[in-house]
């Protein structure tokens, strides 16, 4: 497996541990680069859905193959972040769902909450996360492929189908 990129990106409330993780993705050897996407202090008041969106327009754009943007719940994150078309994030704090969202759900973006999680199991669960892939053989493919061919067609039908 050739290195990921990985961005990263926080509102003030979860700059200390995007930091964190940004200095523990940097030295993963299964990570090639981390672009960070701010924001780099406490003293930077932007808000999560600009830092979300900006992380996650660069991910559908291909210049990064992964995301961690950390909010103080990660939900606002996350739900910025599934506004970009081709985008797949998900909020997730336990060790469970972080291996599913790549194995089931395909998600290029892990959002967490730094009010939610302390530093350790964060950088533990995000170190699990980098070793999982996932397998477009498996039956879970046709499944996130459905959500692709949503969003290609916006269809308003597509619900009312299996
Ligand atoms: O989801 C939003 C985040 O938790 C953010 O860090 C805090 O948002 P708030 O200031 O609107 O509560």
């Amino acid at each position: 497996m050739t290195g990921l990129t990985v961005a990263v990106a926080a509102d003030n409330a979860g700059v200390r541990l995007k930091n964190s993780l940004a200095e523990l993705l940097g030295g993963d050897h299964r990570v090639a680069d981390v672009l960070d996407f701010g924001v780099p202090d406490e003293a930077d008041d932007r808000a999560y859905p600009r830092l979300a969106l900006t992380a996650a327009e660069a991910i559908a754009r291909g210049e990064a193959e992964r995301g961690v943007l950390i909010c103080g719940t990660g939900i606002g994150m996350c739900i910025s972040a599934n506004k970009v078309d081709g985008v797949r994030a998900t909020v997730a704090h336990d060790s469970y769902s972080v291996e599913r969202s790549i194995k089931s759900n395909d998600c290029q973006i892990l959002t967490m909450g730094s009010r939610v999680i302390g530093p350790e199991l964060a950088k533990r669960l995000v170190t699990e996360w980098i070793g999982y892939t996932f397998d477009p053989t498996s039956a879970s493919a046709a499944k996130v492929a459905y959500i692709t061919d949503y969003e290609h067609h916006h269809s308003t039908s597509a619900a009312s189908g299996r």
